[in-house]
C-alpha cells in the first residue's frame, strides 16, 4: 500500500487521484464539524462552494439548515456557523445541512477525482483508517491519498499533524507500507507531539486565529482522538455515514 500526503488540496489532480482512495482533512474545522454533525444524526451534508448556492437550496427547501463560515464566523442569514459544538443532536438530527466554508468544502470538491473520498479528523481517525483499509483490500486499491485542506491557500500545521496520525495508524495496521516524504514528515511530527498536539499548534497560524475569535473549545474538541465511531464518505456530491 502506498500512502501519499498533499499539503494543500490545490496540489491534487485527476492524474494523481484517479486510482486512489482519498482522505480529506480539514481538522479546523470543516471535516471535524461535518463528522460530528453526521454522528449526531444529520441525514446528509451538502458541501457547496459559495453562499448564493447555499441560499438557493434553502429557497427550494425551507427545512434544510445552512451552515458554514466566512472569516471563521457565521454567515448572515445562515442557521449555523462552522463550530462543531453548534451541531448538537437536538439541532441536526434528521436534517439535511448545506455547508460552505473557506477551505474544507472546496477541498472535498477537489478530491472528487478519487475513487472514494472519506472525511478525516482526529475525532474519528481510527475507525476511518480501519474502514478504508478493509475496503481497499476488497477493492484491490493500492493507493491512499491524504489531502489536507490548508488554510487561506497555504499549508496548515493542524491538517499535517492529523495526516501524521493517519500514517501512524496505517503503519500499525499494515505489514508493507510505502510512504512519500510528506507522509513520513507528518508521521514524525505527529509522533513528537502525539500526547499533546497543543504543544506545537499553539505556535501555529490558524489555531491562534480561531483562539482570537473565541473558539478555544473547538480547538480542544477537534484535537481529541477517536471518540466518534462513524465513518463519513463524500459520494454523489453529499457527505453521508457509510
Ligand atoms: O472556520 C474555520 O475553521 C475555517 C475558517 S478560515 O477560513 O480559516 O477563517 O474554515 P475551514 O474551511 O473549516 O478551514
Ligand atoms: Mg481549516
Amino acid at each position: 500500500m502506498k500512502v501519499m500526503t498533499f499539503s494543500h488540496y490545490k496540489e491534487v489532480t485527476e492524474e494523481i487521484l484517479k486510482d486512489s482512495y482519498a482522505i480529506v482533512i480539514d481538522l479546523l474545522r470543516a471535516t471535524s464539524t461535518m463528522i460530528w454533525a453526521i454522528s449526531n444524526g444529520a441525514n446528509v451534508i451538502i458541501p457547496v462552494e459559495n453562499i448564493l448556492e447555499a441560499k438557493l437550496f434553502k429557497k427550494l427547501n425551507e427545512s434544510v439548515l445552512l451552515g458554514g463560515e466566512r472569516g471563521g464566523l457565521k454567515i448572515e442569514g445562515f442557521d449555523l456557523d462552522n463550530s462543531p459544538l453548534s451541531y448538537k443532536k437536538e439541532v441536526v438530527f434528521g436534517k439535511a445541512i448545506v455547508m460552505t466554508t473557506t477551505n474544507g468544502t472546496r477541498a472535498l470538491k477537489k478530491a472528487s477525482f478519487a475513487k472514494r473520498i472519506f472525511l478525516g479528523s482526529f475525532i474519528n481517525a481510527k475507525k476511518t483508517a480501519e474502514y478504508i483499509l478493509k475496503e481497499a483490500l476488497k477493492d484491490d486499491m493500492q493507493k491512499i491519498a491524504i489531502v489536507c485542506a490548508g488554510t487561506e491557500k497555504k499549508f496548515t500545521l493542524e491538517d499535517i499533524l492529523c495526516a501524521g496520525y493517519f500514517a501512524d495508524i496505517f503503519k500499525t495496521c499494515l505489514e508493507k507500507i510505502e510512504v512519500d516524504d510528506l507522509s513520513l514528515a507528518s508521521y514524525e511530527l505527529y509522533k513528537k507531539f502525539e500526547n499533546d498536539p497543543h504543544e506545537i499548534l499553539k505556535y501555529s497560524y490558524h489555531y491562534n486565529h480561531l483562539k482570537k475569535l473565541g473558539f478555544e473549545a473547538d480547538l480542544e474538541f477537534c484535537l481529541k482522538k477517536d471518540f466518534v465511531d462513524c465513518v463519513c464518505e463524500y459520494k454523489n456530491l453529499v457527505v453521508e455515514k457509510v
